[in-house]
């Protein structure tokens, strides 16, 4: 048994679309192939992944570094100890040889993304969904009913109120019992529009904000104090995603959830978070997402950082709107998922026949993450490598 091939290609999912910080018309990602020599089901295995959004394509360093460092070990290293599978931690280690610690972008990103569709191809080796197998490693009960949030509400030429309060409608339309926007662009611009948006939510729904890491202390802190009249599911990353001081001086000035993580990359800057973010256990929210920061072997660790911390696992709701942090959350109860309804599809959303009701999703029972039940995915990645 053994990886006979990593194919990578870089795929656009640009929009019209802007945060407070980046605009995304020239937003790439990469899609990896990991193609092994096991057969399944009169199929050969293979492993698919990709970066979610919001740090482009990591070509180069997967075809330059990652990719041949783990073609280039002996097979029967990367084997588990039985033999008769992929050992996704040995992979993980073989890729992350000679490198040094710390400055932990982008390598993570293309580390993450080849670490997916490891994953992905254990997973169909071992002929189970993804989150059932993880649940199994860690001796817990796997529950495939997982909350997922609509992420939206960007800066958008032309978009007035009216169509943002149409966009807010539609996720309610398809079963999200929470919704997110943009913020950051100004107390003056972004008032208005929160106004907005609750009207037209009526209570029916719940308002996140996200900064997108644009304010200063001291921006922040006048958004804090306009932000907490309001009764909002969570503010979020503020200010920059390594200033931790800043963060934990929010926490004075705003009584209300936060979240954060997004941007940090590495279960030592989680840890960071953890010791001087000031961040609050009974309600702050954590948005590591693997397919950026290492992928699954090091949000294990993550994991382990975040209990050692006096966290539960439930506090985390990943970045992303990938399959892959849905099969995390269902095998290692997380406290959700996020989701992006309307934009970088193919990639993001949930398997064909997958409904949102009551602002939860039920995991259907595929082999490996389950790329394979989203039929316009699966096309994509089937056109990498079959
Ligand atoms: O706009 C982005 O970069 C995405 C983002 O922050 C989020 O989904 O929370
Ligand atoms: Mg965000």
């Amino acid at each position: 048994m053994r990886i006979v091939e990593i194919r990578e290609t870089t795929a656009p999912i640009a929009s019209a679309i802007a945060n407070a910080y980046i605009d995304f018309s020239k937003m790439t990602l990469s899609l990896v192939a990991v193609v092994t020599d096991v057969v399944r089901d009169g199929r050969r295995v293979i492993g698919y992944g990709f970066n979610s959004n919001g740090r482009y394509g990591q070509g180069g360093l997967i075809r330059e570094r990652f990719a041949p460092r783990i073609l280039e070990a002996a097979p029967d290293s990367l084997l588990d100890d039985s033999g008769t599978n992929l050992d996704p931690d040995r992979i993980w280690a073989a890729m992350m040889k000679n490198e040094k610690p710390g400055g932990h972008g982008e390598r993570s990103v293309a580390v993450g993304t080849i670490d997916m569709a490891v994953w992905d191809a254990v997973a169909k080796i071992a002929g189970e969904p993804l989150f059932r197998l993880l649940a199994k490693r860690h001796g817990r009960e796997a529950n495939p009913k997982v909350f997922v949030y609509a992420a939206g509400g960007y800066y958008y030429p032309g978009k007035g109120l009216d169509a943002l309060r149409g966009e807010m409608r539609s996720y309610l339309d398809r079963g999200y019992t929470v919704v997110k926007m943009k913020i950051g662009n100004g107390i003056a611009e972004d008032q208005p529009r929160i106004e907005a948006v609750l009207t037209e939510l009526d209570g029916k729904a719940q308002l996140a904000v996200d900064a997108n890491g644009r304010l200063t202390l001291e921006q922040g802190i006048a958004y804090a104090k306009m932000l907490r009249d309001y009764p909002l599911f969570w503010y979020e990353e503020v200010g920059d995603p390594l200033d931790y001081a800043l963060q934990a001086a929010l926490a004075e000035f705003y009584p209300g959830p936060m979240a954060t993580g997004e941007n940090l990359f590495s279960h030592q800057d989680a840890r960071n978070l953890l010791r001087y973010g000031g961040m609050r256990p009974d309600r702050d929210w954590l948005q590591f997402d693997c397919a950026l920061s290492y992928g699954l072997c090091e949000y294990q660790r993550t994991l382990e950082v975040l209990k050692t911390a006096g966290w539960s696992p439930s506090r985390c709701i990943p970045h992303g709107g990938h399959q892959m942090s849905l099969n995390i959350a269902a095998g290692l109860g997380l406290g959700g998922n996020e989701s992006y309804p309307d934009l970088f599809q193919p990639f993001g959303g949930f398997p064909d026949g997958v409904r949102v009701e009551h602002g939860h999703i039920v995991m259907p029972d595929l082999p490996g993450i389950g790329f394979e039940g989203k039929s316009d995915l699966i096309t994509v990645m089937r056109d990498l490598a079959t």
